[in-house]
């Protein structure tokens, strides 16, 4: 029997994934495994037990991802889950720099028990009036899941679309249309385009990426959208650059204290990711890849170990060990199993950056001693065994 705990709330198309074999605990640290979506875990303590974090969409800033590896803690997401409802509110966010649909409404809304109100709005309402997105440039910071679907339907809007992304994937760049102009510096699409969009992971070279330096780049009456993270934009130069007039409008999905309440600031509050169907398929996946890791030991979407898969587990007993990615580790392994006179049935080793993970599937059962000493081996940090 696993216990899980859910530090948010988690669709529950997704938990229902965890069968009798799985119980809901309110205390994390009986748990082997959590599930969060937007949690901030940095000053969480975490259990021995804890064998998995699973975070239920894109973004991990808010996980101690190093301090769970070094903890022996595997860290999944959930990549392109939630990617179709974030494509969505970009593409309003543009629709709502581009006219101002929300002073139109909120004034609609004051004049609601007024009888002349047909009449004052023919009048009125050229003050709400604004240009289309057919024929602009659109700059995409950030081609990968969320990125690529952004490019594409602009295209189909009739924009003209640039992207960036010096680390685009394979995968990504087999699904961009082909009509998008490949940016080749990220200044190009800054000196480039009427619209920009940031759609990039919130890491040490992204912070602040789009700051005044980048912004006195941009065309004049710019507008930019963020829908990743606060972070990448700093919050002192955006309010300078609306104030001043240089950018148009700012859209963006995280509300700070800086940025709220500042004019022609669309500020939306985190609902990227906040429909149905991406809540559903984060949990989905994230339940799926905390099965398949609790019971069968297989690394599918982790941020901080490499991806491993041997299959189902068989009848014979599995042994999975979390470690440094250091040298002679499986030979130390192999030569305890030999002292033991075990014979390895399958055997896997994949490493990312500083981490490894090795899979041992055995013939015979291993006894607590053999767990022990491979546990005590140096630059191991957790061993378990499936039984
Ligand atoms: N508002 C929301 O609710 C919401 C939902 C999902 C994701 N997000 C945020 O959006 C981000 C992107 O999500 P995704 O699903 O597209 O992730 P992804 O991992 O599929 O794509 C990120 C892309 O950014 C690129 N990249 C990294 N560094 C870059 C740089 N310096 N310049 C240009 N490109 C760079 C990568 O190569 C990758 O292609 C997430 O990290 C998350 O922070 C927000
Ligand atoms: O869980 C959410 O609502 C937001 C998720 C989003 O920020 C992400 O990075 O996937």
């Amino acid at each position: 029997m696993y216990k899980y705990h859910c530090l948010n709330p988690i669709s529950e198309v997704g938990l229902a994934q965890l069968d009798e074999n799985y119980v809901v605990t309110g205390n994390a640290d009986e748990a082997d495994a959590i599930l969060v979506r937007s949690a901030k875990m940095h000053d969480m303590e975490f259990s021995r037990n804890l064998k998995a974090i699973a975070r239920a969409g894109a973004g991990v800033n808010n996980i101690p991802l190093e301090r769970c590896a070094d903890e022996g803690i595997v860290v999944f997401n959930t990549p392109g889950a939630n990617a179709n409802g974030v494509k969505e509110l970009v593409i309003a966010g543009m629709l709502l720099a581009a006219r101002d649909i929300i002073g139109g409404i909120n004034w609609v809304q004051e004049y609601e028990e007024d009888g002349d109100i047909a009449k004052i709005t023919e009048k009125k309402k050229k003050a709400f009036a604004g240009t289309e997105l057919q024929g602009k440039k659109l700059g995409v910071i950030g081609l990968g899941a969320i990125g690529v679907r952004v490019a594409n339907v602009a295209v189909h809007l009739g924009m003209d679309v640039y992207g960036y992304d010096p680390y685009v994937s394979v995968d990504a760049a087999w699904n961009l249309s082909r009509s998008i102009h490949h940016a080749k510096t990220v200044d190009e699409l800054y000196k480039e385009c009427d619209y920009i969009t940031i759609h990039v992971p919130a890491l040490d070279d992204t912070k602040g990426m789009i700051d005044k330096n980048a912004i006195s780049l941009m065309k004049d009456g710019v507008v930019i959208l963020n829908l990743a993270r606060d972070v990448l934009v700093n919050q002192e130069d955006i309010v300078d650059a609306l104030v001043s007039g240089k950018v148009r409008s700012y859209v963006t999905d995280f509300p700070t204290k800086e940025i709220v309440g500042v004019k022609n600031a669309i500020v939306i509050p985190h609902l990227g990711a906040s429909t149905e169907e991406s809540e559903d398929n984060c949990a989905k996946m994230a339940a799926a890849e905390l099965r398949d890791f609790l019971e069968n030991g297989n690394i599918t979407h982790s941020v901080n170990y490499p991806d491993c898969n041997m299959g189902v587990k068989g009848d014979g007993e599995r042994i999975t060990i979390l470690h440094k990615n250091i040298p002679n580790m499986l030979g130390q392994f192999t030569t305890l199993l030999a002292g033991e006179n075990m014979n390895i049935a399958l055997m896997t080793n994949k490493s990312k950056k500083e981490y490894a993970y090795t899979m041992i599937d055995v013939d015979s059962e291993v006894s607590a001693d053999l767990e022990e000493q491979l546990t005590s081996v140096d630059g191991v940090l957790k061993v378990r065994v499936i039984r």
